[in-house]
C-alpha cells in the first residue's frame, strides 16, 4: 500500500496473508470457515506450490494471540483466469480445516448484488503489500481510502484504455495506491468486500493507471459452487 498508514490491530480480522516458505507473496480475505479468497494472479511464479494463510495477523513476523498459520488443501483459479490479462483473475483456497473464529479472525461478507459502487465512494484497501517505489515491505497491516472513479473514466485511452470490463471496478490511484503484494486482499465499501485487488499494468501511485479491481458480485454463483461441490 503506498501513501497509506498503519491499520489499528485486527480491526480487519478477515484479511490474510498468503505466504511462501515464511514470506508474504499476496492478500486474501476470509469469505467462509474454510474458504479465503484472493487472486489467481498470485500463483504466477510458485510453480504450483501450495500457499500458507496467515489469519489473525497484524505483524507478519510478531508473535500475536489468535495468530495462526493454515495449510491449505486446495487452490482454485478460476478458469477464465490466465496471464496474459486481468480477466476473471480470482482463486479460492480451501483451509486444511476450519478456521477458529474470534475477535481476530472473522469472515466479511462480499457483495451479491451485481450493481456498480457509485463513483466517488470511498472504499478502503489493505495489504502487506510495498510500501515504497523501491519496494519495501511492511511488518505490519497497511491501509487507504481510495475513491471509486468511473468506468468510463478508468476505460479513458490515457487510462486503461477500454481494458475494464464491467466486472472490474477502478480507484483513483494518485499517490495513495495499492502495490505488490496487495493483490488478492478485499476492495471494502460500507463493510462490504465488493472487488479483489489485481495487479493489472503493475504500476503505483500513477493517476494515469487506476487500480483495478475484480469485482466480487458477478462470480458469487461461481464461489458458492465452488464452495458446495468442496463440502464435505
Ligand atoms: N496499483 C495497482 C497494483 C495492485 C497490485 C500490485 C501492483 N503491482 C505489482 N504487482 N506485481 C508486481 N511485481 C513487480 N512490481 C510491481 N509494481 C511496482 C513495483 C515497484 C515500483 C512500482 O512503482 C510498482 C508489481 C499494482
Amino acid at each position: 500500500i503506498l501513501g497509506g498508514y498503519e491499520a489499528k490491530p485486527h480491526l480487519r480480522p478477515y484479511m490474510a496473508s498468503l505466504q511462501l516458505d515464511g514470506q508474504h507473496v499476496c492478500g486474501g480475505f476470509l469469505i467462509a470457515e474454510q474458504w479465503v479468497l484472493s487472486a489467481a494472479h498470485c500463483t504466477e511464479g510458485t510453480n504450483d506450490k501450495l500457499f500458507q494463510v496467515l489469519l489473525g495477523a497484524h505483524s507478519l513476523t510478531e508473535p500475536e494471540p489468535h495468530k495462526r498459520l493454515y495449510r491449505v488443501r486446495a487452490q482454485i483459479p478460476h478458469p477464465g483466469s490466465n496471464i496474459h490479462n486481468n480477466r476473471d483473475d480470482l482463486l479460492l483456497l480451501q483451509l486444511e480445516e476450519k478456521a477458529e473464529l474470534n475477535a481476530h479472525v472473522k469472515v466479511l461478507p462480499f457483495q451479491r448484488e451485481d450493481r456498480d459502487v457509485e463513483a466517488d465512494t470511498v472504499c478502503e484497501a489493505a495489504g502487506w503489500g510495498t510500501v515504497t517505489h523501491s519496494g519495501r515491505r511492511p511488518d505490519k497491516l497497511q491501509q487507504v481510502e481510495r475513491p471509486v472513479i468511473s468506468r468510463d473514466l478508468c476505460n479513458h485511452r490515457t487510462r486503461h484504455d477500454h481494458t475494464i470490463t464491467e466486472k472490474m471496478m477502478c480507484t483513483d490511484s494518485r499517490k495513495k495506491d495499492t502495490c505488490k503484494g496487495d493483490s488478492g486482499g478485499p476492495l471494502v465499501c460500507n463493510g462490504v468486500a465488493e472487488g479483489v485487488v489485481t495487479a493489472g499494468s503493475r504500476v503505483c501511485g500513477n493517476y494515469k493507471k487506476p487500480a483495478i479491481y475484480t469485482r466480487i458480485a458477478p462470480y458469487a454463483a461461481w464461489i458458492d459452487g465452488v464452495m458446495a461441490s468442496a463440502a464435505g
